[in-house]
């Protein structure tokens, strides 16, 4: 295990368990939809990848990038669009891919962004929800594990851009950010 890591909370397996078990419902939601996968980038990369192989379905995938931490553990609440879509979403049924809905700025930022723009329906499948971090009132319809108010890394969440492809995921020692 990595030495920044205080404990795991998911291991490889349990995510690829659950991940089977999400895969399987949004399949049974999403047969005669053909969505439009949304994966928000840099850190629900890894999540969608993994996810969109084992989702027996017609969609496309396309990606946008939105920023609000800028190195720290602690949301800005100011949301950038670093990097558009390149989809035009009128009319479509989207499907939002997250690694984490924490404060929940990020996620309306995008579901409202989508509805504006015409989609037919926003729905969100992240793999990890954080209730006690919410500072905005938005929810995820597919939830991998609700997990504590703690500041985690691995399987595409970051510190400062690091620990993302750590196969499982847990909590980073406070020592790490605390001496930053
Ligand atoms: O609910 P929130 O408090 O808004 O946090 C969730 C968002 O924060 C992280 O992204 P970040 O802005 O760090 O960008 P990254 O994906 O490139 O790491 C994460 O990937 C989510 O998109
Ligand atoms: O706990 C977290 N870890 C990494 N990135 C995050 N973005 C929101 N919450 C988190």
């Amino acid at each position: 295990m990595n030495n920044d890591i205080e404990r795991v909370l998911y291991s490889k397996d349990d995510i690829n368990r659950r991940m089977d078990e999400l895969a399987n419902q949004l399949t049974a939601e999403y047969k005669d939809q053909r969505p439009l996968i949304v994966s928000v980038m840099t850190g629900a990369v890894l999540f969608t990848v993994d996810m969109i192989k084992r989702m027996d379905i017609m969609a496309k995938l396309d990606f946008i990038d939105v920023s609000s931490y800028y190195g720290g553990t602690s949301s800005t609440g100011k949301v950038k669009l670093v990097q558009d879509l390149k989809s035009d979403v009128r009319g479509r049924s989207i499907l939002i891919m997250e690694d984490i809905v924490d404060t929940g700025h990020t996620l309306k930022y995008l579901i409202d962004l989508l509805k504006e723009r015409g989609a037919k329906s926003v729905k969100v499948c992240t793999l990890l929800d954080k209730p006690e971090g919410r500072q905005v009132e938005v929810k995820a319809d597919y939830v991998g594990f609700n997990v504590p108010n703690e500041f985690l890394v691995g399987y595409g969440l970051d510190y400062q851009g690091y620990y993302r492809n750590l196969p499982y995921v847990g909590i980073l020692k406070p020592a790490v950010y605390e001496k930053d």
